[in-house]
């Protein structure tokens, strides 16, 4: 490494002073303006974490569904992974790191991590539409190449191929071909040899419209779109042409708000979803014909893959483990319906993708959706490897369902949530079980819940256990949560600090709307009164 070239290149991406920055759930978000320094960093912490792994590591330039001025970065690991923890803290140390001792930190991350510095280093990058983006990624582009790094520039790419690239890369192309052209030909050929039989059986072809954000998804879609001559016909809206990015639209304002995104027309009964910014997420919903609006989120996309894949493993007489995780968010509703309907064991984790993606890998199949949205299924080696033996030995019904099972395993994307391969999924799955978006819905019903946000001088005085769903300290809060929920039927409420916004996030469901809101109020009045809440004090109505 040419320290005195970093010295010089970091002086052209100075830091703000005062700003400390903290790598949070989903990396480094804040406004724009403020990030080139972080930009130009993550590019050295980048190579030095392909030194240490000699490995290829990804850098995602995007803020997700963060409003449009807002952007970020997060590093992606050596099998399409989220950064390791112990490297979080580097990259924290490194972004907060004051110009003169930018050196310094990068040495000591080198002795702490024992990097080889001689190693090669390589690096690929990729970046959502917002219009800060391009240049942002130059400043990564710039720091790999001062520390002497490769890269690969994929451009415009949505989250989850990123995440793909990376592990096609690590893996030799056994996962598949590291180019956009080659995600696109692996899960269209699954969706396409998957949906076969649905189709040739008479149905007619699938119609889906997608309202994409405003953002890369539409970009991505669209070039998809041209790999399904048949079967598949997808309206897109909210293309970025007009609209401004994730106002107004998009998995989170639909699933946070419950309601439709502008900028889509639709029918009664039609099935329409909504990616997020850069669609690592996707909800599903429609319009009754009395006019109610009903959502489909993470929760309800899990119970039907859960469903499909039960049915898939009793055809073939396989007893795989199943295990299905969720977080503190997941509806009362689902959870009891998995575990005791479906008789699948439920697991809950902390909130992030990174905690429910580390506990799927502990089953032969792991599922795991984050309630708005964000989520995929893993299937361990030996799942894997049984499923093709047995698609190659059964017979007649028993052989369909395991080349089913094989096709599906193509048509997830392993390595992270992904919208774009989790819409082909549930849009198979309908096809195959010949299920209307009101009969997927029927399943189980929601019970009714709320969210807020709640602002306190420092959220970090709330500690919490339990996967999140009880809180430690400030010391009374929990009595005083679990004394609120005692009031409402069906009811339960937890808080915790965000990890991606400065607030305290409040959940509250209970057998009504009224209830739910009602108690969603109280709770935020107890935080507000025990954590140090700032401003004025939470007033009921939403
Ligand atoms: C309640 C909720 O939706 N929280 C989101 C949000 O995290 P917070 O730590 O709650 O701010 O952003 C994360 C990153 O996108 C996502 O994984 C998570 O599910
Ligand atoms: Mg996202």
């Amino acid at each position: 490494m040419d320290l005195d070239a970093i010295t010089k290149h970091s002086a052209l991406h100075a830091k703000p002073s005062g700003l400390i920055l903290q790598y949070g759930t989903a990396g480094f978000r804040t406004k724009a303006e403020h990030l080139d320094h972080v930009m130009f960093r993550m590019g050295l912490l980048a190579v030095l974490r392909s030194k240490q792994t000699k490995s290829t590591i990804g850098v995602m330039v995007t803020a997700s569904h963060n409003p449009e001025e807002d952007n970020g970065v997060k590093l992606v690991d050596p099998l399409g992974e989220m950064l390791a923890p112990s490297w979080e803290e580097h990259a924290t140390c490194l972004a907060n790191a004051e110009e003169q001792d930018v050196q310094r930190v990068l040495l000591d991350i080198s002795e702490k991590a024992a990097v080889d510095l001689q190693q090669d280093a390589f690096v690929v990058i990729g970046r959502d539409t917002r219009p800060s983006s391009e240049k942002l990624s130059q400043s990564v582009i710039d720091g790999i190449t001062v520390s002497g790094g490769q890269f690969h520039d994929y451009g415009l790419l949505t989250t989850p191929q990123l995440h793909y690239m990376v592990y096609c890369r690590n893996t030799q192309g056994q996962y598949g071909q590291a180019t956009t052209e080659g995600y696109y030909q692996k899960l269209s050929k699954a969706f396409v040899e998957l949906t076969k039989q649905a189709f040739c059986s008479g149905d007619k072809c699938l119609s889906l419209k997608v309202d994409c954000a405003n953002g890369i998804g539409a970009l991505k879609l669209r070039e998809m779109k041209n790999y399904f001559s048949e079967g598949l016909s997808i309206q897109l809206f909210n293309v970025g042409t007009t609209g401004k990015l994730n106002h107004l639209c998009g998995a989170d304002f639909v699933k946070s708000h419950q309601k439709p995104p502008q900028g889509i027309e639709m029918e009664p009964n039609e099935r329409c979803c909504s990616f997020d910014g850069d669609a690592d997420r996707i909800v599903y919903y429609y319009y009754d014909a009395d006019g109610h609006f009903h959502l489909i989120d993470g929760d309800k996309i899990a119970t039907l893959i859960s469903s499909f894949l039960k049915e898939l493993l009793l055809e073939i007489g396989e007893s795989l483990n199943i295990g299905v995780v969720q977080t503190a968010y997941a509806n009362g509703s689902s959870t009891r319906y998995l575990e005791e309907v479906m008789k699948v064991p439920v697991y809950c984790t902390k909130t992030g993708v990174k905690h429910l993606h580390h506990k799927a890998q502990e089953f032969d199949i792991g599922i795991y959706f984050e309630a708005n949205g964000h989520g995929t299924v893993l299937f361990s080696k030996t799942a894997e490897m049984k499923i093709k033996q047995l698609s190659e030995e059964l017979e007649d019904k028993k052989r369909k369902a395991a080349k089913m099972l094989e096709n599906i395993i193509d048509l997830f994307n392993q390595a992270a949530g992904d919208a774009i391969s989790d819409m082909l999924v549930i849009e198979a799955i309908l096809a195959l079980k010949g299920l209307t978006v009101q009969q997927w819905d029927a399943l189980y019903t929601d019970l009714p819940n709320r969210q807020l946000k709640v602002k306190v001088a420092d959220r970090q005085v709330i500690s919490t256990t339990d996967a999140e769903r009880k809180a430690v300290t400030p010391p009374g809060l929990q009595e005083a949560i679990d004394n609120l929920v005692k009031k409402y039927k069906l009811s339960r409420a937890f808080v915790r600090p965000s990890g991606t916004e400065d607030i305290v996030r409040v959940y509250a469901e209970a057998d009504s709307q009224e209830s739910a809101d009602s108690l969603a109020h109280e709770v935020s009045v107890a935080v507000f009164q025990l954590a140090g809440g700032v401003g004025e004090s939470p007033q009921p109505g939403f």
